[in-house]
């Protein structure tokens, strides 16, 4: 197996790293614009194998294409990250252009891959990596959801004092500060209810919590989150690459689910080999439909906006 990563910054090389120290695939390609900066970061990583017990290559590329050819999973995270203040969307007029044109040239050379969309604002960027492809549409996955999820556990295990491991939580919608719906109802420790152990009021609270969370990091940080990203994007690749059929909140093509179509969003969805294999049918109830509705109108309104772009 050979996986390419777009972008050596922050997130690109966390995902490389986890991706190595998991050994999902013999070479790991980290791809970035900067002179350098991909070489660099890939023979520091490499210098962990005997460290970390881990076998496999990583290889730096300064934009040479040629070494990420015939890759079977290529995540892509180029891109500029928010700084403190902003939204993601705010990225889109720089963005799109970059992730059209990365999308294009790993084509080029690995027409078979699995491409997985991280930069920001992610839906939009997942919409227009699917439409400038004209991929299959399970071959393209905007990751998002599964940190949104990791992060809204995570607040749940603190608010309740218990080991995050043992909650199951999921968010769907868009991956936005206002767009993300953590499924608060659907929230459980070990099955039990999470409403059994917390008020309303801390429920909102950790809802409310979890969809500013990037905002958060990247007010304490000045640079948006790596490390939750970064293995986010790796659990993601394990699900492919081992066949494993995890169901994770990813953003995909819809076309009828949800009440949708013509839009990438974020619902649960069986990974495996193949990508994004089967989407999973969540029953909401009216108020989460009516919640979905309203995050799929804002990110349709940005899928509007790459029109008015060059991209
Ligand atoms: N979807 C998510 O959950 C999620 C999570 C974290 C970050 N992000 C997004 O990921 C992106 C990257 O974040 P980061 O913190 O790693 O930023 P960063 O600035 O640290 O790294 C981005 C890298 O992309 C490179 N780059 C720019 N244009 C390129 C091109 N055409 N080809 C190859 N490389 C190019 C830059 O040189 C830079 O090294 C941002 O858009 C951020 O918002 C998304
Ligand atoms: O918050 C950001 O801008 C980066 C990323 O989308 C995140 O959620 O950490």
């Amino acid at each position: 197996m050979k996986i390419t990563v777009v972008g050596a910054g922050a997130v690109g090389a966390t995902c490389a790293d986890n991706i190595a120290r998991l050994e999902l695939a013999e070479e790991v390609v980290l791809l970035d614009i900067k002179e350098g900066l991909s070489e660099g970061k890939g023979l520091d990583m490499l210098q962990t194998a005997t460290l970390l017990g881990f076998d496999t290559k990583i290889t730096g590329s300064t934009n040479d294409y040629g070494k990420t050819a015939g890759s079977d999973v290529v995540v892509i995270t180029s891109g500029l990250p928010r700084k403190p203040g902003m939204t993601r969307e705010e990225l889109i007029g720089t963005n799109a252009n970059i992730v059209k044109g990365v999308t294009e040239n790993i084509l080029k050379h690995s027409p078979e891959a699995i491409i997985i969309i991280v930069s920001n604002p992610m839906d939009t960027m997942t919409y227009l990596a699917l439409k400038a492809s004209g991929l299959p549409k399970n071959r393209i996955i905007g990751m998002g959801g599964i940190l949104d999820s990791a992060r809204f556990k995570t607040y749940l295990a603190l608010a309740m004092d218990c080991p995050p491991n043992d909650i199951h939580a999921t968010v769907v919608g868009g991956h936005g500060d206002t767009t993300m719906i953590p499924l608060t109802r659907l929230a459980t420790r070990m099955g039990v209810p999470v409403s059994q152990f917390l008020s309303q009021e801390q429920l909102q609270k950790v809802a409310a919590d979890t969809m500013v969370g990037g905002a958060t990091l990247t007010k304490l940080i000045g640079t948006s989150a790596w490390y939750a990203p970064g293995a986010a994007v790796a659990v993601l690749v394990e699900s492919i690459i081992r066949n494993q059929k995890h169901v994770f909140p990813c953003s995909v093509y819809l076309e009828g689910e949800y009440g949708q179509s013509d839009i990438c969003l974020g619902v649960p969805v069986v990974i495996g080999r193949n990508g994004w294999e089967e989407i999973v049918d969540i029953q909401l109830n009216d108020e989460e439909k009516a919640t979905f509705s309203k995050s799929a109108d804002a990110v349709r309104n940005m899928n509007d906006v790459l029109a008015t772009l060059d991209a």
